[in-house]
């Protein structure tokens, strides 16, 4: 369980929330919803550690992800609204790569079955560099089906897909928390999980 105690958060000289309770388990998803600006993106850099809080405290699973540092970051998942791949690398490189960094041996059959699933099929060993930036947002993407973490930490996943992708990443957040999984996102379009209950925690 993800929890999230008295949680505090500056950036320059400005305070962007404070205060921050709440708790996410098995199974559950949570959205966090606010203007632009209000500091979504934040709290989410936040809960992986890439900002230090204000004050508060992160757990997972009852101890201070501080003192969990490595066995943490190994259970979850970012993907920031940026779509961290490699423009003159292929999708498939991109895809191998970035799970060699989090340390899973990804077969290239593996991985191209993950990238036609996200609809990649036929431009997996062409330089993500001439793809679309709706399909460069599905190679992303993609790195949600290759990994085993339990929490996925989704900034604006939606961002840039298509009516079928967008379906596509319903189903997939679906199928994670029907396994146990726990995910927190922004979006600024609707998302439908179907027959999952949506929590939605807003900043302003
Ligand atoms: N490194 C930084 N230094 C100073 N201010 C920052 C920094 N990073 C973010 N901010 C400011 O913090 C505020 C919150 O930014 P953040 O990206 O968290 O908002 P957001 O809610 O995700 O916005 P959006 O919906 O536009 O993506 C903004 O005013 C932003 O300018």
């Amino acid at each position: 369980m993800l929890e999230v105690s008295n949680l505090a958060c500056s950036r320059g000289d400005h305070r962007l929330f404070s205060g921050l309770c709440f708790a996410l388990s098995p199974g559950q998803i949570m959205q966090v919803q606010g203007a632009n600006g209000s500091g979504k993106t934040s709290l989410l850099r936040t809960l992986c550690g890439f900002i230090s809080p204000d004050e508060g405290c992160i757990s997972w699973g009852g101890t201070d992800v501080r003192e969990l540092a490595e066995d943490y970051f190994a259970q979850m998942m970012y993907l920031g609204h940026l779509n961290a791949i490699k423009d003159e690398l292929s999708a498939l490189e991109n895809l191998r790569i970035s799970a060699g960094l989090s340390g899973m041996e990804l077969s290239e059959a593996d991985a191209i079955a993950a990238l036609r699933r996200m609809g990649i099929k036929g431009r997996e060993r062409l330089p993500t560099k001439v793809l679309s930036q709706g399909q460069r947002r599905r190679v992303s993407l993609a790195r949600l089906l290759v990994n085993d973490a339990r929490l996925w930490v989704l900034d604006e996943p939606l961002a840039a897909l298509d009516v079928g992708a967008v379906a596509l990443i319903g189903e997939l957040i679906r199928e994670h928390l029907a396994g146990g999984g726990m995910v927190i996102f922004t979006t600024h379009q609707p998302l439908v999980v179907a027959g999952m209950e949506m929590r939605s925690l807003s900043l302003s």
